[in-house]
């Protein structure tokens, strides 16, 4: 029992070491729960935004063969309405091209880099794709077949139809085409960074719970082990003798009390007192007196039975709880243990010690309280020291 309180007293304040252990653990879960929230966040946000991105280019392709499409049919019929869905299917992919382009524009704007990768660049800017000029072309050449006037075939620009046709389906396409795969690739590449950052952080957070588990969790239920441990030790036992204390001795001694006398069976008390005690506190120390206390409640303990209760109750006297024994056998037993005492030194220094014990032995009466038989036990005490000391003194 001593390592443990020695354990528990590296410990100021308990209460406060446990609290401030606990809620900075569970801190720092919550803080890496909040940052595993974050990314997620940011992970469905590029999802989206990257799948805006493959979405709107992928649109540019569709939007192409429709306005060259219409651009025909206006030709041939001089329908309105063809005319007007293919201006709406330049419009649409004039603003498209504007918003897959814009991050870029702005960066540009400010002087900074260009968000886009160079394969995207490339595609856009350079020969042979050269999205954006092949754009400004593909729309300068379907708004002027749109502005002829398709009353006859012979009105009919045909080296401008010829020119809108031959982009829509090869160069322009095919470029449009690219870069639908690009941000197709990029796309992937993107969410790919950022599934495997969300991965590391759910490994650290796991991490961290195991090893708070181990390190924090785990050591501290081991101390509240110990601390309680360390009160019920208290609460029951004289820290001195390590022998019950008076309350122990009282809830397990009624108890008993109660079970014998179902039973019939008799049982005895004995009051155990250490003769001029004081003069051993005066004559070699306090410290000295408290292994006297020690080696005489071991002593006492080895001669005693399984089930007899012993308890220091206070200062130098000691109380046996004797079940299923007469006084008579009582008076034996102390008598035994007195002259054992007298006989033996109860401490070994530069010269032995030796004391003697006084006793007083009652029996317990069924129909009396345990207070009352103590009482008794106690009046024998009083005798066996009136009448010289190391005696065993039995009141009926
Ligand atoms: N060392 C030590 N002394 C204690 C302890 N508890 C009580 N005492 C001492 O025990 C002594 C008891 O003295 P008294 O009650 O006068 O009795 P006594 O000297 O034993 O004399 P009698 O009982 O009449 O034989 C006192 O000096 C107390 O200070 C303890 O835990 N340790």
């Amino acid at each position: 029992m001593n390592n443990n309180r020695n354990d528990l007293t590296d410990i100021q304040n308990p209460q406060r070491f446990m609290t401030f252990v606990y809620t900075g653990s569970l801190a720092i879960i919550a803080i890496l729960s909040i940052i595993t929230h974050f990314v997620l966040d940011s992970v469905i946000e590029q999802q989206s935004q990257t799948g805006n991105l493959v979405n709107k280019s992928g649109q540019q392709r569709m939007l192409s063969q429709r306005a060259s499409m219409f651009a025909i049919e206006y030709e041939s019929s001089g329908s309105k309405g063809a005319k007007e869905l293919a201006e709406s299917a330049i419009l649409q992919m004039k603003s498209n091209h504007a918003a897959l382009l814009s991050e870029h524009d702005e960066a540009l704007k400010k002087g900074l880099d260009s968000p886009l990768s160079d394969e995207l660049l490339s595609l856009y800017f350079e020969s042979p794709a050269q999205i954006d000029k092949q754009i400004d072309t593909f729309s300068r050449l379907i708004s002027q077949s749109l502005e002829q006037v398709p009353t006859t075939p012979e009105n009919t620009s045909e080296q401008v139809h010829q020119e809108f046709l031959m982009m829509a389906r090869a160069p322009f396409l095919d470029a449009l085409n690219a870069a639908v795969e690009q941000y197709e690739r990029e796309s992937i590449e993107k969410i790919g960074r950022l599934r495997l950052v969300q991965q590391v952080i759910l490994v650290v957070v796991i991490l961290t719970i195991l090893l708070e588990a181990l390190f924090v969790f785990r050591p501290m239920v081991a101390r509240i082990s110990q601390f309680a441990a360390r009160l019920q030790y208290e609460a029951n036992y004289d820290h001195l003798s390590g022998l019950y204390n008076r309350r122990a001795f009282f809830r397990i001694a009624e108890k008993l009390l109660q079970s014998l006398r179902r039973k019939e069976k008799p049982c005895s008390i004995v009051l155990f007192d250490i003769d001029r005690f004081k003069a051993i506190n005066d004559n070699y120390g306090h410290d000295v007196g408290d292994i006297v206390i020690q080696n005489l409640a071991q002593l006492l303990k080895a001669q005693l039975r399984k089930h007899d209760i012993l308890s220091r109750l206070g200062g130098e006297e000691f109380i046996l709880f004797l079940p299923e024994t007469s006084h008579q056998e009582a008076m034996l037993v102390a008598n035994k243990i007195r002259i054992y005492i007298e006989d033996n030194a109860i401490y070994r220094d530069t010269q032995d010690l030796k004391v003697t014990v006084s006793g007083g032995v009652a029996n317990c009466d069924f129909n009396e309280s345990l207070d009352k038989s103590i009482k008794k036990a106690d009046e024998g005490l009083y005798k066996a020291k009136s009448n010289g000391r190391n005696q065993i003194c039995y009141i009926s």
